[in-house]
């Protein structure tokens, strides 16, 4: 099947996997537009910022920056030329694997897998893992991030709405003798501000979300009628029934800025209400999807909170908990490589046993964001009343619960027509990052 094909299915047939050879989805925009796109921005910015990298690197990646910039333009040009992938040459710890990912999709394909008829999951990864490999490869930008830029510019963007939100947490945080009811309605409510931080993603076409109002709690309010299914009391009765000793949930974060920083709320309110006794972030080993947190950006937040007093002394008086969390134990950063290879959840178990088990502890998996999402149904085009349970395909490590704002052509949990209701309101609504699910697995 040649790239140019017009014969090739034009719209995602029920229960196949996304992929860029169905001309009429998200995933073929994406990879004829929006992949191109991004390699082209990180070579622009490393044009505008050569002058504060060679600086920070040293006289020697002058000369480095053009190979690498060179290797970019190639990276495009396989793109948008449909080339068929090849094996990574680095040696970062998680390439066998990678690797051993390719082999199976070239026997399973009967060819090398390409870029307009792998899946959209695994072309869309490849590309970042190919991006990072570019630095890798070099001698002197081995871990250079090309997305730190912007991650810390969409930070300082939200400014006033980590204040209304750190002030708020501050105030929730110092209050005593809350009732359960209180409790319950001030954590749920916290879940929901996580939620929507999710709309706040660098990789997405319109781009990086910010509410009118600075005032996000009365915002989250007025969205509960985008949420199409919203499962959060399960959060709440499976935290208080629970009664584990040594309670742990897992947060799979997504993006860093705004919404890491909703995720550290939530957390220390999960753990002040004593709804668990310890919390373990996971987040990203290499720079993924733009946005996506790191272990140096989820530092890096806490370090920037601690100089922020000129805004708020609530912003420095998180950041000394959130340390004192860090140092206790009760909070645990990991950057499994798990997270940045291109399986489904399902494969977890055959793939990372260690992270299945791992996981297996918790009281509660909380997974953030789209990426998650389309990893956790498999990126496949279930009919939108398949039950989440069914579309998880034995993913079952713990109960779990997903905080996703749509921003990719595939659903399911819905009740029988509400698909077809939100689609006449709005036809990018699987898109647009305009509405969200909370969906449980308990
Ligand atoms: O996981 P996140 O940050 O919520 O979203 C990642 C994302 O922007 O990237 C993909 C397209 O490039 C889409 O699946 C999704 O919209
Ligand atoms: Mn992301």
């Amino acid at each position: 099947m040649s790239f140019n094909d017009d014969s090739i299915d034009i719209v995602t047939p029920a229960n196949a996997v996304l992929s860029a050879k169905f001309r009429r989805s998200f995933a073929y925009q994406t990879v004829r537009d929006r992949l191109p796109v991004t390699i082209t921005k990180v070579i622009d910015n490393l044009v505008r910022d050569k002058d504060q990298i060679v600086q920070d690197l040293g006289e020697f990646t002058k000369e480095e920056m053009k190979e690498v910039i060179g290797s970019f333009s190639k990276l495009k040009n396989e793109v948008q030329t449909n080339k068929p992938f090849e094996v990574l040459t680095s040696d970062g710890p998680d390439v066998s694997s990678w690797n051993t990912y390719y082999e199976r999709e070239r026997e399973r394909e009967g060819e090398k897998p390409r870029w307009f008829h792998t899946s959209w999951l695994y072309a869309e990864c490849y590309m970042y893992r190919r991006i990072h490999e570019v630095f890798e490869l070099s001698t002197s930008m081995k871990t250079f991030d090309p997305f730190n830029k912007q991650k810390k510019d969409a930070f300082l963007n939200s400014l006033d709405l980590i204040v209304f939100l750190g002030n708020h947490v501050m105030q929730l945080l110092r209050m005593k003798n809350l009732s359960q009811l209180e409790m319950k309605e001030e954590l749920l409510r916290l879940v929901k501000v996580t939620l929507w931080g999710n709309q706040h993603d660098l990789s997405h076409p319109t781009g990086y979300k910010l509410p009118e109002e600075a005032n996000p709690l009365e915002h989250i309010d007025r969205l509960n009628e985008y949420i199409l299914i919203d499962d959060s009391h399960h959060i709440w009765s499976t935290l208080t029934a629970s009664g584990k000793a040594n309670a742990v949930i897992d947060i799979v974060n997504d993006n860093a800025g705004y919404e890491i920083f909703t995720d550290l709320c939530l957390a220390d309110v999960l753990c002040t209400f004593s709804l668990t006794d310890k919390v373990r972030f996971h987040v990203k080993a290499l720079p993924w999807f733009i946005s996506d947190t790191t272990k140096h950006d989820f530092f890096w937040v806490l370090q920037k909170l601690a100089d922020l007093s000129c805004k708020s002394s609530s912003l420095p008086a998180l950041a000394t908990r959130w340390e004192e969390h860090l140092q206790s134990g009760r909070w645990v950063v990991e950057a499994e490589d798990f997270w940045t290879l291109p399986h489904a959840y399902n494969e977890m178990k055959a793939t990372d046993n260690n992270l299945y088990t791992k996981l297996s502890e918790a009281t509660l998996v909380i997974f953030k964001g789209d990426l998650n999402y389309r990893k956790l149904v498999g990126e496949t085009n279930w009919l939108p009343t398949e039950s989440f349970t069914n579309a998880l395909q034995g993913f079952h490590p713990a109960p779990l619960v997903t905080l996703r704002t749509l921003k990719a052509d595939l659903i399911c949990g819905l009740q029988p027509g509400q698909a077809e209701m939100t689609a006449a309101k709005s036809h990018n609504w699987l898109t647009s990052g305009d509405y969200a699910v909370i969906q449980f697995d308990g």
